[in-house]
Order: C-alpha cells, then structure tokens, then sequence
C-alpha cells in the first residue's frame, strides 16, 4: 500500500464531486441527458481509481480486468455523453468490441503473462480510442458558435490527447527496473493531478456552457411567443427602444395587423386550425421585412410591425405586399386563405411609439369599418421624414 493513502484519495474523490456535481446541474436543467452520462463516467472512474491507489503491486493483476472493465466503462459514458450533447454517435457497437479486445488483453497481460507497463499501454490505447470514437460525427454536426463551446471542445480533445501522452511519459520516463512501484511514484501522483486538473477544466466548461444554453433558451422563450415564435410584446417594446433611440431616428413607421373574422376561423375549423392560420400569418409578415425590422405578435389575432423606411407610404406599400400575399396563401388547416387588415401610423421617436401604436389602431379600426382586408395609412404623415 502508498506510504500516503489518503492523498492518493484526494484525485478519486474529486472525481466523484465532479460527477455529483454534473447531477445537480441536470436536476436543474432536467432536458439535458448527456450530463447523466458525463455524470456516470465521473462517478465510475472514481472507484477503479482509488481502489488502485490504495493496492499492492502484487494486487494489482487480480484486479486489472475489473478495473479495465470500470476505466472502459467511464471513458465510453463520457463519449456517449458528448455525442449526445452534439447530436452525433458514440459509435456503442464498435465500443463493445474495442471493450472485449482490450479486455482480453488485459487478462492475459495480468493473468498469463504479468506486465503492468503493457497493461498501462493497452488500457490507455482502448481508452484512446473509446474517446474518440464520437470525434468524427461531432464534427460533423456540431457548430461551435462561442467560446465556451470551442473551450468544451478543446478541453474534450485534450481528455483524448492525455491518454496517448499518459502512457508515453510512463515508457519514457519511469524506469524500467521500477515499473513495479509505478502507483506509489511520484510520476504516477503527477499524472493524476494531470488528469485531475484536466478533467476539472472539461467540467467546469461543461457546467458553464450547459448553464449558459439554459439561459439562453429562457431569454428566447421570455422574449417569444411560443405559438409563432414572433418577438412578444415585451421585447418588442424592448428591441423598439433600442431601433428608435437618439432624439432624430431615422425614418421608422409602425403596423398593425389583424387577421379578419377570425373568430369564425376558430369556430368554424376549431382552435389547432386557428393556431396553424396563426403560424402562417406570423411567416408571411416576416417574409416582407428586412432583418433590421420587428415583427411581434400583440396576443391574439393582432400582429405589429415596426419597419424601417423612407415614408409612409412606402410603409403602406410593404403592408399592401403582405396583405395581397396572405390573401393568396393557402392554408391546408382551413382549406383556403384569411384575409387581414392594415393599420399604418408613421413613427416621431420611442417616445412617441405608445400614441403611433393608438394611432395606427385607430387606421385598423377604419379598415375593419370600411369592408376588412385592406390598408389604410396615416396620409398627413407622408414627408415627415
Ligand atoms: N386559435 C387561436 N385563437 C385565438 C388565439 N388568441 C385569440 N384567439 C381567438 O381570436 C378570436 C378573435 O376574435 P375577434 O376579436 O372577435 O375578432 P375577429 O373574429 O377576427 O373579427 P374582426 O377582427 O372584427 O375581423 C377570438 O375568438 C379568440 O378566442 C390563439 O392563440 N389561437
């Protein structure tokens, strides 16, 4: 046994942190599955790991294929988990093979013929391999948009880098008169701390990234609306702020959309139609706008956009696209196309976005009034710009 167990301890328990910590942010996260596998390998390596720092030379090939079967075991989990996480495969089949080969060689290097550097070497080797058996089809899918993401990536790859490095420094650097005390040197307490503190940045990154998507996704469905996935009305007030700042913004003017006889729409086809009807009016206002522009469902049947342009009558004309273009929109769930009306105000600055919203209401009542499916603009305001 190490003259110091306890610090031999010290790596295996901060693993099984790890992996219990890897749970509590899945508890939270709950969708997040691949954190599970991540988890279950930190936890699993946990137990081969100590039970070795704490055993005698002589006991180490009695043990080699359980542990083998734990330290494949782990890698594999944690492969699975990052295929997961990036949607790609862990390839279980050709795992399970790269497992028994390495497996059998392990009982024969521990029973047959006692090497404990070949044991070393092919444990490492089917590791290697374990780990990058998911590379390829992460790569091919994954999209590493931050930095965090290229961290994770990054700190993955060198989990993979370490099982060639870790094998090589122990050919290289311990003696071979020596390899016997391997678990009690210092080589063998450096490489754990390697691994340790390898492990720790992968983690740490993991936890950040996967707290960072959950925020993320919380933002998107505070400021979306869940039906058409339009801007709501918060964050359209939000975003308008930001478009209508300074005292002279240019030239911006305010749409209000309403679906016509939608009640009928709802009582006649029923409200997943409705919904479907919803979804296509969402889509066809987004196809007339520029990227810079808002499109924001208000709740129910109404729609508003805030559109960037020269006048409004030119607002009037894009309004006047999205109304012809609904009304030739067919719709399965309806078996036809709705038609909707247009009211459209010019817009002075943030500070007058409350009174243009009225007075653009007010132009969608007119249409309504005047026979529906149609646009009516704020005439006096065309040459404010
Ligand atoms: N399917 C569906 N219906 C909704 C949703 N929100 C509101 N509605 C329905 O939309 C209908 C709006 O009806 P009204 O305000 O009377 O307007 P309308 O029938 O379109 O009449 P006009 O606007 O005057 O042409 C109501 O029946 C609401 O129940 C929704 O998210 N999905």
């Amino acid at each position: 046994m190490p003259s110091d167990p306890y610090f031999a301890l010290i790596v295996p328990a901060c693993s099984l942190l790890l992996g219990v910590a890897l749970i509590a942010c899945w508890t939270a996260m709950r969708q997040q599955r691949y954190l599970l596998w991540i988890a279950a390998g930190f936890i699993v390596v946990a137990f081969p790991l100590g039970a070795q720092s704490l055993m005698s030379n002589n006991q180490l090939p009695n043990w080699a294929v359980l542990a083998g079967a734990l330290y494949l075991g782990s890698v594999w989990a944690i492969s699975r988990g990052m295929a997961e996480r990036y949607g790609g495969t862990a390839h279980p089949r050709v795992a399970l093979l790269i497992a028994a080969v390495t497996l059998a060689l392990l009982y024969y290097f521990s029973a047959v013929s006692d090497k404990l550097w070949l044991r070393i070497l092919i444990l490492n080797a089917g590791m290697f391999l374990l780990r990058v058996l998911p590379v390829r089809s992460i790569l091919r899918r994954a999209v590493f948009t931050n930095g965090l993401e290229r961290l994770l990536w990054a700190s993955y790859l060198l989990l993979v880098a370490n099982s060639v490095v870790r094998p090589l420094a122990i050919i290289i650097l311990m003696p071979a008169e020596h390899m016997g005390e391997l678990t009690q040197s210092g080589l063998w307490r450096a490489m754990l701390a390697v691994n340790m503190l390898i492990g720790l940045a992968y983690v740490l990154t993991l936890l950040a990234s996967s707290v960072r998507n959950i925020l993320q996704t919380l933002r998107n469905e505070r400021d979306h609306d869940a039906l058409t996935c339009l801007l709501n009305r918060r964050s359209f007030w939000e975003s308008a702020q930001q478009c209508l700042h300074g005292p002279r913004p240019p030239g911006w003017a305010l749409l209000v959309c309403d679906v016509d006889h939608f009640k009928a729409v709802n009582d006649a086809w029923g409200h997943a139609a409705g919904d479907r009807v919803l979804q296509i009016v969402g889509q066809t206002l987004l196809q007339q706008v520029r990227q810079e522009d808002l499109v924001a469902r208000f709740g129910g049947e109404e729609f508003v956009v805030l559109l960037r342009c020269a006048n409004v009558s030119d607002a009037a004309g894009v309004a006047e696209r999205m109304r012809r273009q609904l009304a030739q929109t067919h719709c399965h769930a309806i078996k036809g196309a709705v038609t909707a009306s247009f009211g459209v105000a010019w817009v002075l600055s943030f500070q007058d976005l409350p009174q243009a919203l009225e007075r653009a209401d007010g132009l969608l009542y007119q249409a309504k009034k005047s026979g529906r499916n149609q646009v009516i603009y704020d005439v006096q305001a065309i040459g404010r710009l």
